[in-house]
């Protein structure tokens, strides 16, 4: 009895040891919130993760260690320790594993997004100089957007002053631009098949976290339950996407047209294939590959400029101020009649303001995109162990006072000095700093101004009799995105 007794208590001592060796954090590992072992700190973050990074920031520094379930994440919220972290390439890895995409035979260490090491070097340097190549010559881009933007205005100007939920609508243009550069071709606004295409998108964001703890809690996957059901749902929607990616390189393999004054990226991927002398270069360019960076491209490029637009009109009706002034400049400077082109943007400060601060209050991206340190890294004072998530703070950037003043007021004058725009400020960082920064960001620059200014030209934006919008109301996930809403687009001429 008492021999059980003692090997009883031996077994209890080893799994209490084990437990807390697997708790512990790795020695000089940044300070932050205690952990459970299996969970970490996970269960403390709640539905709006930034939030409570912000919150953990403020408690434990500008540079904090947590764990979520069992991975290592850090998270950086000083933006001059963040730029040099994240010019370093071991500090440029992603996250390797994820359960929707990667048993829905799309995987994830392909395309543009998710890759790393030399194959995403050759990939992320093809799609950096295809997408300028592409914005450039002729302004055929800009026609593209301005032609997207007026085919929208047409539709809400239809409406005839009923209220509209502007999201749809929004995703397909956007969609549009992006289907126009990557297919060479574009889809009616209002066609049901495309709008079921752009919605999986942000469905499949939705179903992030729930990924998450799938894989921290693999018996979710062994029995039906919410979880499983959301991410089969969301791996069906993968596989809808990658369908859809398949017609189109079908479509278009079947009448190319290599006299095409502005070659889409389809095209211009069948020539690099073609023509590389570097066999090992060649040996990248599959078909698999492909149709991730074809993917990466529609979702990165739907899904955050979309956002980020929604954002935008949520804090022009929180700010109405705001939005007379603008009006007030495009009708001084540019006139109403006339179409808005990038030519304009010299002659629009305060539009462009606008369009900084909606990306600095509105967060579309508020944690960036996690990247993962593919080497044990030195910073602050503190050491990275190799495969540790490391985030960036953007939120709480952008609403620090070491960097903006009075940052709780949405103020497009602050990037302004007599009357003239001034350098964009270094802590504005929308679309991530470093090596990975968004491969779009001229792109995103030109649709964010020909979308907006357009739209302030040709409308006023209004709510409907007795309903409110605020910019505290929004579903947070890999990107925090306003929670439907409708509006009234009263034409001003
Ligand atoms: C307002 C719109 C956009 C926002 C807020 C945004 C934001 C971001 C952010 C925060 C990152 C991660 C940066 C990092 O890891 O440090 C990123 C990466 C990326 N974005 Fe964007 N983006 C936008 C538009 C676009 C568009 C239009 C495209 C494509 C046409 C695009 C394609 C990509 C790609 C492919 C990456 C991955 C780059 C890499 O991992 O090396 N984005 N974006």
């Amino acid at each position: 009895m008492s021999l059980l007794l003692v090997a009883f208590s031996i077994l209890v001592l080893f799994i209490i040891t084990l437990i807390f060796l697997k708790c512990r954090r790795p020695s000089n590992f940044p300070p932050g919130p205690p952990a459970l072992p299996i969970v970490g700190s996970s269960l403390l973050v709640g539905s709006r993760p930034a939030v409570r990074m912000h919150e953990w920031k403020e408690k434990y520094g500008d540079i904090f260690g947590w764990y979520n379930g069992r991975q290592r994440v850090v998270v950086i919220s000083d933006f001059h320790v963040l730029k040099k972290l994240f010019s370093e390439d071991a500090a440029s890895g992603r996250i390797i594993r994820r359960l929707v995409r990667t048993e829905s035979t799309l995987p994830l260490n392909i395309g543009l997004v998710g890759s790393e090491g030399e194959l995403w070097k050759i990939h992320r340097r093809f799609a950096l100089s295809t997408l300028r190549d592409l914005g450039m010559g002729k302004n055929w881009l800009e026609d593209v957007i301005i032609g997207e933007v007026e085919s929208m205005c047409a539709i809400f100007r239809a409406q005839k002053g009923a209220p509209i939920n502007p999201s749809v609508l929004v995703t397909n243009t956007i969609s549009n631009v992006i289907c126009a550069m990557i297919f060479g071709k574009r889809f009616e606004l209002t066609d049901p098949k495309f709008s079921r295409i752009t919605s999986l998108i942000s469905a499949n964001l939705a179903v992030h976290k729930l990924d998450f703890l799938a894989q921290t809690f693999p018996f979710l996957m062994w029995f039906p339950n919410y979880v499983s059901k959301k991410i089969a749902m969301a791996r069906q929607n993968v596989k809808d996407l990658r369908a859809f990616m398949s017609e189109m390189i079908r479509e278009h393999d079947a009448s190319p047209d290599p006299n095409a004054e502005c070659p889409d990226y389809l095209f211009a991927y069948r020539r690099e294939r073609a023509q590389t002398t570097n066999p090992d270069v060649k040996e990248t360019f599959t078909e698999m590959q492909l149709i991730g960076s074809l993917f990466d491209l529609f979702a990165a490029g739907s899904e955050a400029t979309t956002t980020t637009l929604l954002w935008a009109m949520v804090h022009l009706i929180e700010n109405p101020d705001v939005m007379r002034t603008a009006q007030a400049e495009i009708d001084e400077r540019v006139g109403k009649q006339k179409v808005i082109t990038s030519s304009d943007r010299v002659l629009l400060p305060y539009i462009e303001g606008v369009i900084m601060e909606a990306q600095r209050c509105g967060n579309t991206s508020p944690l960036g995109v996690p990247h993962r340190s593919l080497e044990e890294i030195k910073v602050g004072g503190y050491t990275i162990p190799e495969n540790t998530i490391l985030v960036a703070n953007t939120a709480s950037i952008h609403y620090d006072t070491r960097y903006w003043k009075d940052p709780q007021r949405f103020d497009p004058s602050r990037y302004l000095k007599d009357g003239a725009l001034l350098v964009r400020p270094e802590a504005l960082l929308p679309l991530g700093v470093g090596k990975r920064l968004c491969l779009a960001e001229p792109l995103v620059r030109m649709e964010l101004f020909l979308f907006i200014a357009n739209l302030l030209r040709c409308f006023t934006l209004e709510l409907p009799e007795g309903k409110t919008l605020s910019s505290n109301d929004y579903v947070s996930s890999l990107v925090n995105c306003p929670n439907p809403f409708e509006l009234i687009f009263t034409p001003r001429f």
